[in-house]
């Protein structure tokens, strides 16, 4: 029985088969990219460098040599790889668990391809098990909360939790999202939302899926 890390090593391995060779590759955040932050260490010669969608991962990036680009220095990202809180099989997926997700976002929509990397727990039929992050700006909290209500979500302040950008996070619970392109949209129209952690309307391209049996692959 290989454990979930085991899972997370499996395809962070395998999304190294989708970095080209003298490329800067788009690096995501969380637990499962750390994996594969560790993996890039084994081809760093063969690539030119990344550009990273949080402190934490520039921070793992740099301590491992990888030059970290500032994105808008940057002509061409031909991958960028990611993990995700919950993918479905439309490769629309919720992400924003370590609360990385605007500029996670911004960086999926330069990027040509978005490999998503995950372990099998992941992968459902209907996302909204797993709370929808919302990157708030801090004086609308109060007013995105109530609009969050009436879209029939229950929002919670994630304690104790200021983003990259100088944001708080409202993750919404109980929200079973059917329509995940709709939902993106209605959020993200609300005033003072920077953005939520739908990533239906640039969702992932490839999808890789850590099984017992091996490596699933989904396009
Ligand atoms: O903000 C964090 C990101 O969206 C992560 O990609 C997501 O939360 C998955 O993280 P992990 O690989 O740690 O489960």
């Amino acid at each position: 029985m290989l454990t979930q890390d085991q899972l997370k090593l499996a395809v962070a391995k395998k999304a190294l088969e989708y970095v080209p060779d003298e490329s800067i590759v788009g690096v995501g955040t969380g637990s499962t990219v750390n994996f594969f932050i560790d993996q890039l260490a084994t081809i760093k010669g063969r690539i030119k460098g990344a550009v990273s969608s949080s402190e934490a991962s520039t921070a793992r990036l740099k301590a491992i040599g990888i030059p970290v680009y500032d994105l808008n220095t940057v002509d061409e990202l031909p991958v960028y790889v990611d993990g995700a809180d919950e993918v479905n099989h439309y490769l629309h997926m919720i992400k924003g668990g370590g609360g990385a997700l605007t500029r996670e976002k911004i960086v999926a929509a330069v990027a040509q391809q978005f490999v998503c990397i995950v372990d099998e727990a992941k992968y459902v039929d209907v996302l909204g098990g797993f709370p929808l992050p919302v990157e708030v700006i801090p004086m609308a909290r109060s007013y995105v909360a109530r609009e969050l209500f009436r879209m029939g979500g229950h929002p919670e302040l994630r304690p104790d939790f200021i983003t990259d950008n100088g944001n708080i996070i409202l993750d919404v619970h109980r929200m079973s999202i059917t329509q995940p392109v709709d939902v993106e949209s209605r959020i993200n129209q609300i005033a003072g939302v920077v953005t939520c952690g739908l990533f239906a309307q640039r969702r992932a391209d490839v999808l890789l899926i850590g099984r017992q049996d091996g490596v699933e692959v989904k396009e």
